[in-house]
């Protein structure tokens, strides 16, 4: 697990899609520069269990949903879909290949971010227990993005935020948002989306999945650069 307070970490592993983050044995196996990425809940700690926000990031059509819901089954959690908290001005901006702006992401971020904290309270679903934590779908293209939702894990040591970014070729989003039915984003966004996009870089709590690749090729490709 990549926990929060730890020293700044050496730059993300790349494993890859959906069945490598619901296969645990991948993500918790994956060993770099001895910092070790798995799934496992962190042991818990004084004060009670670690609570856990998995931001699945990445730009329109990389596969937020999809993950981000593989994610929930896998790990049994809350999902947050960021689409649902985007106001209505800012999907008919995009509906009509209009590129969001700085301005039009903060309260969509702030809001979001408010409702990852909320899942993680005790609720009914969980006969009044928190849960272990709360999976959320939201580009956070930009680092200064990814910082608006970091703040959730502030002044809490008992909640860890990751980011998952699902990384994709220009080409492979094309074809998935063009194929795609009965959604605001079409394919003329795409770039745009790839214009603001910050890849983590240096982010110690962030995992790049490959998801261009099958688990074998992406989980081989990376040991490869530790040979
Ligand atoms: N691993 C995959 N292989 C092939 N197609 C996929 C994969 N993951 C998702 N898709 C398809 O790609 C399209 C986009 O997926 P999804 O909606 O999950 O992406 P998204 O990042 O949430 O998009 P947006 O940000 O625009 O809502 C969907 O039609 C989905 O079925
Ligand atoms: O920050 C943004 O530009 C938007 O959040 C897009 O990245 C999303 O993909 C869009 O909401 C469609 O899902």
């Amino acid at each position: 697990m990549l926990s929060a307070g730890q020293p700044p970490q050496p730059p993300a592993t790349s494993v890859t899609a959906a069945s490598a983050i619901s296969s645990k044995a991948h993500l918790s196996s994956m060993q770099q520069n001895g910092a070790s990425v798995t799934t496992e809940l962190a042991p818990e700690k004084p004060g009670g269990p670690i609570q856990h926000i998995w931001v699945v990031t990445g730009p329109a059509g990389c596969g937020k949903s999809t993950v981000g819901q593989a994610i929930r089954k896998e790990l049994d959690l809350p999902f947050l879909e960021g689409d649902d908290y985007h106001p209505k001005a800012n999907k008919d901006k995009m509906s009509n290949g209009i590129p969001l702006t700085d301005a039009d992401r903060w309260d969509w971020l702030i809001s979001l971010r408010q409702a990852a904290i909320d899942a993680l309270s005790p609720a009914e679903r969980n006969d009044f227990h928190p849960p272990a934590g709360v999976v959320v779908a939201c580009s956070a293209l930009k680092k200064k993005y990814r910082d608006v939702m970091r703040v959730a894990a502030y002044g809490s040591p008992l909640v860890q935020i990751h980011f998952v970014y699902l990384k994709l070729t220009e080409a492979a989003l094309m074809q998935r948002v063009t194929r795609r039915q009965a959604h605001y984003m079409k394919s003329d966004m795409v770039q745009s989306q790839l214009a603001a996009l910050e890849e983590p870089r240096d982010e110690w709590d962030a995992i790049t999945i490959d998801v261009q690749k099958s688990v074998l090729d992406a989980v081989a490709a990376k040991l490869a650069e530790y040979q």
